[in-house]
């Protein structure tokens, strides 16, 4: 790596951001199998989408199909997972994207390592807390009927750990409330943190 020398492009984050009229941040959304991460995370981009804003989902569905489709679920391959996925997601917000993820992303030491890859304010844990017992009863794929049986190994909240976040921006329990109050909420947020009404001039461009 020594040989390697960052090049620093005249085209920044915040000049891509700005043309996008919005302040790109990576919103992190943590929690079991079934807590609702990624219907939280699907209907706010859409909320964000509608109103003009220019996002990216990753899901962890998804990325394991392709990026990660060399991976399991040791400690040591979900390790692996989120760092790629935390690598993809900087350059996205680099890109002046609001970017949300949806990663069960089980420890803490995991998370706090994605973290440290942005700066303070940029990265927004939002832990769904919804209980393993709901969690377990909605079980939409099926998965926790087959870890319980022992077909699944390490499955998480069962025969795998789950740090609880300790100091997550925002906490979402979707046995509790609606979706609709639950993505209003995380509207407010990101306007209260002025995500979505930055000024979308660029000075000296003469657009
Ligand atoms: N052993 C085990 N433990 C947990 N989850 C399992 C497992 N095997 C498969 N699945 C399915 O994979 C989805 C979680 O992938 P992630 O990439 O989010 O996991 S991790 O962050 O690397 O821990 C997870 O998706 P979600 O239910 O959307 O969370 C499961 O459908
Ligand atoms: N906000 C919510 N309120 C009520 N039920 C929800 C909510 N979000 C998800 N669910 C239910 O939980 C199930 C799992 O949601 P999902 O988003 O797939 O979770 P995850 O991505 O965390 O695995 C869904 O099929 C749905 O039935």
């Amino acid at each position: 790596m020594s040989n390697i020398v960052w090049h620093q492009h005249s085209i920044d984050q915040a000049a891509r951001g700005a043309q996008k009229g919005q302040n790109p941040v990576l919103l992190w959304f943590t929690g079991l199998s079934g807590s609702g991460k990624s219907t939280l995370a699907g209907a706010l981009e859409r909320a964000l989408f509608e109103h003009g804003f220019h996002t990216y989902l990753l899901d962890g569905d998804n990325v394991r199909h392709g990026l990660c489709k060399d991976l399991g679920f040791s400690l040591e391959d979900r390790d692996e997972n989120l760092r790629r996925v935390g690598e993809v997601a900087k350059l996205m917000v680099d890109s002046g994207l609001v970017v949300l993820s949806a990663f069960i992303s089980p420890t803490r030491e995991e998370r706090d390592r994605v973290r440290a890859l942005f700066p303070q304010g940029q990265f927004i844990e939002v832990h769904v807390s919804t209980p393993l017992s709901v969690c377990e009863s909605r079980d939409p794929k099926g998965l926790y009927a087959k870890a319980r049986k022992g077909e699944i190994a390490n499955f998480t909240g069962i025969s795998s750990p789950y740090e609880v976040p300790e100091s997550a921006e925002l906490t979402i329990d979707t046995s509790k409330g609606d979706l609709e109050t639950q993505v209003n909420g995380l509207l407010a947020y990101l306007k209260a943190i002025e995500v979505l009404n930055p000024p979308r001039q660029i000075a000296g461009a003469g657009i």
